[in-house]
């Protein structure tokens, strides 16, 4: 007989805590779900009483929490008293790259985990099935296991593996309908009890049959492996990309032709200013840490060119600006449409804007931005964490704006680094008349139509073309 489930409690009510937990308590109306989070503001803004002030920014999320907050989802930061009610614990907190010692710039950094296990090997006081929510190197449930196995309070524990794979600006679409659901066990009976009783509660909306089960192992990995997969092929048309500018060939026509391939696909083909996002470059570099550690040089070696390659993109993007515009922007002002690493999220983590960014107002440019999504609070964060130049230094060249038509005016160049589907339908003949001339256009996106903006007066330079 299955173990079913009544109580969950999650541990971080970030991008995946929050949003993962609240479609679970959505589609699963008899289970209470708790989400608790040490950030005592993030947890506020998870219970606004105004749904559309949470703390991220997702399409359709405030209505999903609208339906089930208050009714069987909660949000708290009370940690120990959540865990010691639920019967099983999503861990969903921040896996970062290491930003010190053994492993720095490369690993993932465990430390928030670690705290996790040892937080409810502390509190515990009945049998707890522990679920890995967050992305983990392989073999970490290892770790985590011999910590709550080692506290000798009596309790029996299950980790499980629960891999995540939603993408921002969609995570409710692919919550709601994942293209598969994975979670690996440990292949002992207990394990196999503890796996199907997580089966059941996905089960109330997935269809059995994108279920997935493995052992843990593969389960850790396949996480990362997926990242890998899909940020390589962000790389490779990126590659081809700069292919495309030199020879004639157009980057879009290229996708489009490979794409039609059934064993090719046509999608995560879109060539950009480079892939940005919290995942995608630590996933990878934990990968390669991890290969590097077991001796396996080529392995390494082979995935560290996708990020290599992402870099280059990102620096190559900034120096076609400078060098455009007459090998000097010092004073010059560049309009940035877009801040976030992609449409439809408030999210800016690596984001290529960021890099792009950095190297103009290492050449002093002064930098307008507009984002429909992003606080200005946000963009001074991220510039100030690279930690290149003061915070005074920053606030004095760049500037933000909350309407793109006055950020554009005056600007001898605009850069687009997010393809929000809004700067498509901008009035670009205003744009244009109040720019300065003659008028650059970088799209980073391929999102506007060049041959339209070339009519109005634009010199426009887009990815791959
Ligand atoms: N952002 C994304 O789209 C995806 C992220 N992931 C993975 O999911 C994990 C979480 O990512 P995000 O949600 O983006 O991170 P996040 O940084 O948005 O949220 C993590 C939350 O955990 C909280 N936290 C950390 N330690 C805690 C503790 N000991 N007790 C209570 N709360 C604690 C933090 O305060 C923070 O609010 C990472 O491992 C990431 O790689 C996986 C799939 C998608
Ligand atoms: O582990 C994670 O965090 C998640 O990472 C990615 O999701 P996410 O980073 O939210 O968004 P993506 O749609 O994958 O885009 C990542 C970056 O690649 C860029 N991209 C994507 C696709 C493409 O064709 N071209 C391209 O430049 C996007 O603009 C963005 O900057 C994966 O798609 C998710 O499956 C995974 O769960």
């Amino acid at each position: 007989m299955n173990k079913k489930i009544t109580k969950i409690c999650c541990i971080g009510a970030g991008y995946v805590g929050g949003p993962t937990m609240a479609v679970i308590a959505q589609k699963c109306p008899h289970i209470k779900v708790t989400v608790v989070d040490l950030n005592e503001a993030r947890i506020a803004a998870w219970n606004d009483p105004n749904t559309e002030n949470i703390p991220v920014y997702e399409p359709g999320l405030s209505e999903v929490v609208a339906e089930a907050r208050g009714r069987n989802l909660f949000f708290s930061t009370e940690v120990d008293k959540a865990i010691d009610e639920a019967e099983m614990i999503f861990i969903s907190v921040n896996t970062p790259t290491k930003t010190y010692g053994t492993g720095k710039g490369m690993a993932a950094d465990l430390k928030y985990i670690e705290l996790c296990a040892r937080q409810i090997a502390r509190v515990a006081k009945d049998d707890k099935i522990v679920v890995e929510k967050s992305t983990l190197p392989v073999r970490t449930a290892e770790a985590v296991k011999n910590i709550l196995q080692n506290t000798g309070n009596g309790v029996n524990y299950q980790i499980l593996s629960n891999p995540e794979f939603l993408a921002e600006g969609t995570a409710v679409e692919d919550l709601h309908a994942p293209d598969r659901v994975l979670i690996g066990g440990d292949t002992t009976p207990e394990g196999q009890e503890a796996l199907n009783a997580l089966v059941e509660v996905y089960a109330n909306w997935v269809p059995r049959e994108r279920i997935l089960t493995t052992n843990l192992w593969s389960s850790e990995l396949s996480k990362l492996t997926a990242n890998a997969f899909l940020a390589q092929r962000v790389s490779s048309i990126n590659a081809l990309s700069e292919l495309c500018e030199r020879t004639g060939a157009d980057v879009t026509e290229v996708a489009r032709s490979i794409g039609t391939d059934s064993r090719i696909g046509p999608k995560f083909l879109k060539a950009s200013v480079g892939f940005g996002g919290s995942c995608f470059q630590k996933d990878i570099l934990n990968l390669v840490y991890i290969a590097r550690s077991y001796g396996l040089k080529e392995v390494a070696d082979y995935w560290e060119q996708v990020i290599i390659m992402n870099d280059h993109q990102k620096s190559r993007f900034a120096n076609n600006i400078v060098k455009t515009l007459y090998n000097t922007v010092s004073g010059k002002k560049i309009a940035f449409l877009g801040w976030a690493f992609k449409k439809d999220t408030n999210d800016t983590r690596e984001s290529a804007a960021i890099y792009v960014a950095d190297a103009l107002l290492n050449e002093e440019a002064g930098i307008a931005v507009y984002d429909p999504k992003v606080p200005e609070s946000q963009v001074f964060f991220d510039l100030d964490y690279l930690g290149t130049r003061s915070a005074d230094k920053n606030k004095q060249l760049v500037t933000n704006y909350t309407d793109p038509y006055e950020a554009c005016k005056d600007a001898h160049a605009i850069a687009i680094l997010t393809e929000w589907d809004e700067f498509k339908t901008y009035d670009w003949q205003r744009i244009f008349d109040n720019m300065k001339k003659p008028a650059f256009l970088f799209d980073g996106r391929s999102i506007v139509d060049s041959a339209a903006l070339t009519d109005i007066g634009f010199k426009v330079y887009t990815i791959g073309k």
